[in-house]
């Protein structure tokens, strides 16, 4: 199994890139006794300025062929966070490779956002692509902490 996060942007030093570095190394270290592998981040960019369309082809190049589609959208579903960990695990025990999807300012292109095997929502609210990232990395660490049975997740 593999799981990448393909997103739109580079993610520059600061704030957000010191978080999402810590909280996938903590994923790293706690998911690997649980046959969960390091996360991998691809980034797109593209400077021309073409959009949702030359930003999906750019992601459409760089998504492992083969991944389970998991796009990050408004307007998907809003799984608890025992249930995104019990999805990952479900991937894991089918040995199926996992792409997450975070889209740029104007959002994933919609044909796109239809190859998603799965469509998840942090709220109706619209949040920056980069705070998405930093969420996601948290939700993938706590999913972790969630299979391994550790106290980080007290709800
Ligand atoms: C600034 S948002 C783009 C919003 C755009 N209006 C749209 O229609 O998708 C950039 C990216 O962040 C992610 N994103 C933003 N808010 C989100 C939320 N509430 N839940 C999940 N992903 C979100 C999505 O991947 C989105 O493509």
């Amino acid at each position: 199994m593999r799981i990448d996060i393909a997103a739109v942007g580079r993610l520059r030093s600061g704030a957000e890139a010191d978080l999402v570095s810590d909280y996938l190394q903590r994923f790293a270290r706690t998911g690997r006794p649980l046959g969960l592998p390091a996360i991998n981040v691809i980034e797109v960019e593209d400077k021309r300025g073409g959009g949702p369309q030359a930003e999906a082809d750019l992601l459409d190049r760089a998504i492992p062929s083969g991944s389970a589609l998991v796009m990050l959208d408004e307007r998907g579903t809003q799984p608890t966070s025992p249930e995104f960990a019990e999805r990952i695990a479900g991937y894991r025990d089918q040995a199926r490779d996992l792409c997450f999807v975070i889209g740029g300012a104007d959002g994933i292109e919609p044909a796109l956002r239809q190859r998603a095997d799965w469509q998840i929502s942090f709220g109706r609210m619209v949040w920056p692509h980069m705070l998405v990232r930093v969420m996601l990395a948290e939700q993938l660490y706590r999913a972790a902490t969630i299979l391994a049975g550790s106290p980080y997740h007290r709800a």
